[in-house]
């Protein structure tokens, strides 16, 4: 059986109060990639899931869990996973996905029998796996790093050169909500998502991870004129409700991988902060 804990939405106001250990209880998702089983971080901002998986000594089944009351996990939901470890063989009802080293796979709603395993239990595969309320069954579908979007973003002399990858978005795979990329930030440069933006019509969650060992990412967190931060180590993963900023800056570059799910699904529909009005 899965693992889970659950997270209940927070308003604004109370978590202005709150301290550092609150804040991090909160939103911080710590050590996300498990080894051999799922552990689900269910969040009720927007029923968005999240959860990592490593399979080393055996495969791992997608179980449902009691707070779904579905006989199986994908009965009302959509599943996005991106593969940041070795090969890795995926199999849903019957058929087969390999997906390399940062490939992605979609599987709609109404698969019933999903597996994780890896290719080689030395170098294991490493599924991220983001999951959302899903209305409609659109066809699984395999994103290879031919098949995704790339943007370069930023400016080394505004330390926030980075290439932002999108893997699960509408123009590239059909989704009900769920949207899934990632975003590397260049050697030299540290910010992500700055200038900031909030967008009060998805929630989202970012998972950090390549960032070398002793260095850490500082996220911000917060409305634009109350923000907090939340220092995470490679391998965690933060929620950011829709009133808060998600934008981080890192002691050394690194990776993360941004999902989000809510109103729409337009990636453009961003209320842009500016920066010299962050509080
Ligand atoms: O570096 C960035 O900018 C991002 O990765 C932004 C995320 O994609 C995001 O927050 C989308 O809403
Ligand atoms: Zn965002």
């Amino acid at each position: 059986m899965s693992k889970y804990t659950t997270r209940y939405a927070s308003n604004p106001d109370s978590v202005k109060n709150y301290n550092t250990q609150e804040l991090r209880d909160e939103f911080l998702i710590k050590n996300v990639l498990k080894k051999d089983e799922l552990e689900w971080v269910y969040s009720h901002y927007d029923r968005f899931m999240t959860a990592g998986v490593m399979p080393i000594n055996k495969s791992v089944a997608l179980d449902t869990i009691d707070p779904l009351k579905a006989s199986f996990f994908l009965e009302r939901r959509e599943l996005g996973i991106i593969n940041i470890g070795g090969s890795g063989i995926i199999t849903a009802d019957g058929e087969t996905y390999n997906l390399e080293h940062k490939e992605a796979l979609y599987l709609g709603q109404g698969n019933k029998d999903v597996v994780f395993a890896s290719t080689s239990s030395d170098n294991p595969a490493q599924f991220y796996l983001n999951s959302t309320p899903a209305h409609k069954k659109f066809p699984n579908k395999k994103i290879g790093t031919n098949d995704v979007e790339v943007i370069q973003l930023g400016a080394p002399e505004t330390a926030n050169a980075r290439t932002l990858r999108k893997y699960i978005v509408n123009s590239v795979v059909d989704v009900c909500q769920l949207q899934m990329g990632m975003t590397t930030i260049k050697t030299g440069s540290s910010w992500n998502t700055m200038p900031a933006h909030v967008h009060d019509r998805r929630m989202e969650v970012y998972f950090y991870f390549e960032v070398p060992e002793d260095q850490a990412v500082c996220h911000f967190m917060g409305q634009p004129q109350e923000t907090r931060h939340i220092w995470m180590a490679n391998g965690e993963a933060v929620i950011s409700p829709p009133w808060s900023i998600h934008s981080g800056s890192g002691t050394s570059s690194y990776s993360f991988i941004w999902g989000m799910a809510g109103e729409n699904l337009d990636y453009g529909d961003m209320d842009v902060c500016k920066i010299n009005e962050l509080r």
